[in-house]
C-alpha cells in the first residue's frame, strides 16, 4: 500500500537574508553585509512552538528535503505538515551564502585568499541573527551532523531556553587532534594544486578531488568498502577501491569550490565549545535544552566517545547509537535507525 500522499504538496520556499553592516568574528575581523540563503518548508503553528532548524554538514546546502531524503519531507519524521522547517547555508559555504568567492563589500573584488576565518561561534551567531529576522521565539528542535552537530551545540548554548530539544549527530563539543589531522591532509592536497592561489573560481579543484578521496576514507569505515568494492578474482590493478575514490572526488569538486572547502575545514578545526568559557565540560553543563547526541558505533572521524562526553556532559543529556558499516556517513544514511532513535527521544520526553 501506498502511505504517500498524492495531493500534499508543501512548497519549499528559498530565500536570502542580508544582515547590513559590519558582523565581529572571534578572530577580531569583520564581515560587511554578509548573506545567508536559507529555506523554509511549513508554517508556524498558532503556538509558534513547532520550528525544527536543521543545520547542514561539511559540503551540505539548504535543500534538507533532498540530502535527508529519509527524515524531512512529507510523510516523513520531520513532516512540513506539522513542523516550520528552516535549513540556513552555513556562512562561508558555496550555495548562496557569502564565501571566498563573494564580493568583498570594502574593495568591490572578490575575497579569495582574503577571507577572514570563521569559527563555528561565528557561525551560529550569524545563525542567530537570522532566527531573529525571522521572528522566531522558540525552537523546538535544533538538529546538525558533523560540522552541523558543532555549530548546533554552540548555537544551543547561545540560546538557552529558546530551544527545547538539541540533536547532534556524530560530532563533538572541541576538535580533536586526530580530525585536524585529517582536515590538513586535505589542505595539503589542495595547496599541492599548481592553481592554488590564483584568482579563479576553479583554482585548487584538482586539489579538492584529492582532498575529497581523503576525506571518504574518514566518513567510511574499511567494512564499508570491503562490502562495496568487491575486486574480481587475480587483479593487480584497477582496483574498484581506486575509482570510487577518484569518482567521489570528482563528483564533489563539479558542486563545490577548494576556497570554501578550505575554509569550513578550518572552521572545523577551531571548534571548541570551552574556548573562553573555562573548557568544554563546563559550557557543555551551561546548556539547559535537553541534549541527544547520537554516535556511530564505527565512526573513525568523530569517534563515539566524543558524542557521550556531550550526553555526560550537559544537564538533560541522551546517548543513542548508530550501528553501522558506513561509518561516520551513517547518520545520512541509515534512516531506520535514525528513526527509531528519534521517536523513542520524542516519546520518552513526552512530546
Ligand atoms: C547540490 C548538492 O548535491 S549538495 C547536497 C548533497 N550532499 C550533501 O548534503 C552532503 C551529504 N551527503 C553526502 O555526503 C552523500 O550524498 C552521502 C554520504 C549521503 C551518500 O554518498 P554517495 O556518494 O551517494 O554514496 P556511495 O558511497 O554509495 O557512492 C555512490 C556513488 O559512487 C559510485 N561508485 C560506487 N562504486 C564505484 C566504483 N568502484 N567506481 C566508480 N564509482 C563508483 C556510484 O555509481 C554512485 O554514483 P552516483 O553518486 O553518481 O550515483
Ligand atoms: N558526507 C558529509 C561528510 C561530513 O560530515 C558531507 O559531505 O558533508
Amino acid at each position: 500500500m501506498n502511505l504517500e500522499s498524492p495531493y500534499l504538496i508543501i512548497d519549499m520556499v528559498q530565500e536570502t537574508f542580508t544582515n547590513e553592516g559590519e558582523f565581529q568574528l572571534e578572530s577580531g575581523d569583520v564581515l560587511s553585509n554578509f548573506q545567508l540563503a536559507y529555506s523554509t518548508q511549513g508554517q508556524l503553528n498558532a503556538n509558534s512552538d513547532n520550528v525544527v532548524w536543521v543545520i547542514h554538514a561539511l559540503t551540505g546546502d539548504t535543500q534538507v528535503q533532498v540530502w535527508w531524503s529519509g527524515l524531512v519531507g512529507e510523510d516523513k519524521f520531520y513532516d512540513p505538515s506539522k513542523y516550520f522547517i528552516v535549513c540556513a547555508n552555513l556562512l562561508g559555504s558555496c550555495y548562496g551564502s557569502t564565501q571566498p568567492l563573494s564580493q568583498n563589500p570594502t574593495t568591490g573584488e572578490s575575497y579569495y585568499y582574503d577571507f577572514p576565518n570563521l569559527t563555528t561561534r561565528d557561525m551560529a551567531n550569524a545563525l542567530e541573527l537570522l532566527r531573529i529576522e525571522l521572528g522566531i521565539h522558540q525552537i523546538n528542535t535544533l538538529i546538525g551532523g558533523s560540522l552541523g552537530g558543532q555549530v548546533g551545540i554552540e548555537w544551543a548554548y547561545l540560546l538557552q531556553n529558546k530551544v527545547k530539544n538539541t540533536i547532534i549527530l556524530a560530532s563533538n563539543a572541541k576538535t580533536a587532534p586526530w580530525t585536524i589531522g585529517f582536515n590538513e591532509t586535505q589542505r595539503m592536497a589542495i595547496s599541492a594544486d599548481q592553481t592554488w592561489g590564483e584568482k579563479f573560481p576553479e583554482a585548487g579543484k584538482k586539489g579538492l578531488e584529492a582532498a575529497r578521496a581523503i576525506a571518504m576514507l574518514t566518513y567510511r569505515h574499511p567494512d564499508n568498502l570491503t562490502e562495496k568494492q568487491v575486486d574480481e578474482p587475480n587483479k593487480i590493478d584497477n582496483f574498484r577501491a581506486s575509482s570510487y575514490l577518484r569518482y567521489q572526488g570528482q563528483k564533489l569538486a563539479k558542486r563545490f569550490n577548494a576556497l570554501s572547502y578550505w575554509t569550513l575545514t578550518k572552521t572545523m578545526d577551531s571548534h571548541d565549545i570551552g574556548r573562553n568559557r573555562n573548557g568544554a565540560a563546563l559550557a557543555l553543563s551551561q546548556i539547559p535544552s535537553r541534549v541527544l547526541a547520537i554516535g556511530v558505533d564505527k565512526d573513525l572521524l568523530f569517534l563515539k566517545e566524543e558524542s557521550q562526553f556531550i550526553a555526560n556532559h550537559v544537564q538533560r543529556g541522551t546517548y543513542r547509537e548508530i550501528k553501522s558499516p558506513y561509518g561516520h556517513d551513517a547518520f545520512l544514511i541509515e534512516y531506520e535507525q535514525l528513526n527509531y532513535i528519534l521517536s523513542s527521544f520524542y516519546l520518552e520526553n513526552n512530546d
